[in-house]
């Protein structure tokens, strides 16, 4: 997000840098960077070092530490956070309850960064362009802990302070505190309010507003509000489709069919509780935190919109694909099948969209699958099981070599017969080199993510508008080779985990277009009474020939299908 300037803060008629409230918060004397050296020579802190025993104890929390060191990684070495976090954690023996908090702390500011950049700029009464990066990472960690995880606020303050120290100095840290303390003056609403007044002064932009309550970016906002009103929905669904995007998702595993079942997977059979969390943070994780200094006693760390917390063991929610099923806590990897392949951690969505692909009429041979844009592997496992159990065979295919070999892994359980190859190419070549060989093709293809924005924490302020183009243009070539790969008589899937019109109804609406001038003929098939039909529970789905699954309304990531039959 970038951050208001003095000049559009004049522009809406503010006074630059001042709210006239937090200004007495926003100590005198410091200099551009939040630094507050004549301060901490004042009182004698000026160093690192020369803090006392027990600040320097304060400091040691392991999971903030964690927290903090993921949030510069992400900002420094254009991290992921879920590829940086587990693997520290583990390397720190951070675990259980701290690793879940130090995961939601993580996570749950990473996704919330653009709504605290917001607060802390009126509680620094500063814009965040303004502030050193470190510390202004330190203000956002210590503002999710006080308006997003209930963390109560002495201990929210005083360790986020503690770790200032640390890694910043001394006069850094008092610059935290007076801020974080100006934060904690005012509970989530009367923020919420602030905030937004401050991004939609004249009430008159409804998108801006949304942008920084809901932490979105502004073209984030419009697109998925587009997406909502052209898919059949309600425009003020956005509401709490922004809201879902900024909750932990819950991790769903999949039981392979044929290679495990969801009752050896169920949480009474599991013994996953306790370890390190590997994707998102689960959400029936701990409640208080032992260790943690500070954590917020009874609430979850999965759950920083105050949802209740699920214990191990608890019932599985209802998902919508019958090889799905809830993990409410701890680490899937402790779970044998999914060590051994059998089974995997794969959104509900996904899980769906490979079934309904399996599962769409087909009239002669159902031999040969093939899955177009196959890496890291999790569509081509599920559909390479369903193979086996069909006497079918499936090609994987995916460009880049080192996900070629993560799609190896993924098939590692499938029997042998029905994995035909795993191939390292460009999907947009098959056309030519295969013509008319598939029954089947997935194309799971390369895309924004905004379906996904839940999982993967950096990712909406990574993304710009110009991403669009060229991965669109690339769609449209894989959708057309897909088209030209299968059969008469044969089906693909078009498949992304984003509901962006641009990269989902016009790339169909294009291609078909373009296949047809080439003499192709391609029918729409009915996505959603196919969706249904595997589904285990009545999916709601307006009256449309492709199916969008959302977050706020289906518990998955919003992924977009269409289930095309070529005719000639
Ligand atoms: C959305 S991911 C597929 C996810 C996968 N189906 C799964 O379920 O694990 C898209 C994949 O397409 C690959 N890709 C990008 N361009 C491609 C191309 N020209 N040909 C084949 N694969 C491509 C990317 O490397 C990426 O692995």
């Amino acid at each position: 997000m970038t951050p208001p300037s003095d000049g559009d803060r004049a522009h809406r008629g503010e006074r630059p840098g001042r709210d006239g409230r937090s200004g007495r918060d926003d100590a005198g004397g410091r200099d551009a960077r939040g630094r507050q050296r004549g301060a901490a020579r004042r009182e004698g802190r000026g160093t690192r070092t020369s803090a006392a025993p027990a600040q320097r104890r304060r400091s040691g929390d392991a999971a903030r530490r964690a927290a903090f060191d993921t949030l510069r990684a992400v900002a420094e070495g254009d991290a992921y956070a879920n590829l940086v976090l587990p693997p520290m954690l583990r390397e720190r023996g951070v675990q259980g309850r701290d690793a879940a908090f130090a995961t939601e702390l993580a996570y749950g500011t990473l996704r919330l960064r653009g709504r605290y950049d917001a607060v802390v700029e009126l509680a620094a009464a500063r814009p965040v362009d303004r502030i050193d990066a470190p510390v202004l990472d330190l203000l956002r960690l210590g503002t999710h802990q006080l308006l997003g995880m209930r963390v109560p606020a002495h201990a929210a303050v005083s360790e986020t302070v503690g770790l200032a120290r640390e890694v910043t100095g001394a006069g850094p840290a008092q610059f935290v505190n007076a801020v974080l303390r100006a934060v904690s003056r005012e509970p989530w609403p009367r923020w919420e309010e602030r905030i937004g007044d401050a991004a939609d002064p004249d009430g008159d932009d409804p998108v801006a507003r949304l942008a920084v309550v809901g932490s979105h970016p502004a073209w984030v906002v419009r697109a998925l509000r587009e997406s909502l009103v052209g898919n059949g929905r309600a425009a003020d669904e956005i509401t709490g489709l922004l809201e879902a995007d900024n909750t932990a998702p819950l991790v769903t595993l999949v039981a392979r069919p044929g290679l495990a079942t969801t009752a050896e997977l169920s949480p009474a059979a599991s013994s996953a509780g306790g370890g390190v969390p590997d994707g998102p943070a689960p959400t029936g994780a701990a409640g208080t935190t032992a260790g943690t200094t500070g954590t917020t006693a009874g609430a979850t760390p999965g759950a920083p919109e105050g949802r209740p917390a699920a214990t191990p063991g608890a019932t599985a929610r209802g998902t919508l694909s019958p090889t799905a099923l809830v993990l409410p806590g701890g680490d899937p990897a402790a779970l044998p099948a999914v060590r051994e392949a059998r089974a995997g951690v794969q959104d509900d969505g996904s899980q769906l969209v490979a079934l309904a692909l399996a599962a769409a009429p087909l009239d002669g041979p159902d031999d040969r699958w093939l899955d177009l844009c196959a890496g890291p592997g999790g569509k081509a496992a599920l559909l390479g099981a369903l193979a086996a159990q069909r006497g079918a065979r499936l090609v994987a295919n995916e460009v880049q070599p080192h996900r070629a070999r993560l799609v190896q892994q993924s098939l590692r359980a499938v029997p042998r017969e029905a994995v035909e190859d795993v191939r390292t190419g460009d999907g947009r070549d098959v056309d030519q080199q295969e013509p008319g060989a598939f029954d089947r093709v997935m194309v799971d293809a390369p895309c924004t993510g905004l379906g996904a924005l839940r999982r993967r924490p950096e990712s909406r302020w990574r993304r710009t508008p110009a991403d669009l183009a060229p991965l669109t243009a690339l769609q449209r070539e894989l959708l057309a080779s897909a088209l030209h790969a299968v059969r008469v008589g044969g089906v693909v899937a078009y498949v992304t985990c984003s509901p962006h019109l641009a990269e989902t109804r016009l790339v169909v609406q294009d291609v078909l277009r373009a296949v047809g001038r080439a003499g192709l003929t391609v029918e729409r098939l009915d996505t959603p009474a196919v969706v249904r039909a595997v589904a285990t529970r009545d999916v709601e789905l307006p009256d449309r020939d492709d199916v969008q699954l959302w977050p706020h309304v289906h518990g998955t990531d919003a992924m977009h299908l269409t289930l095309l039959r070529r005719t000639a």
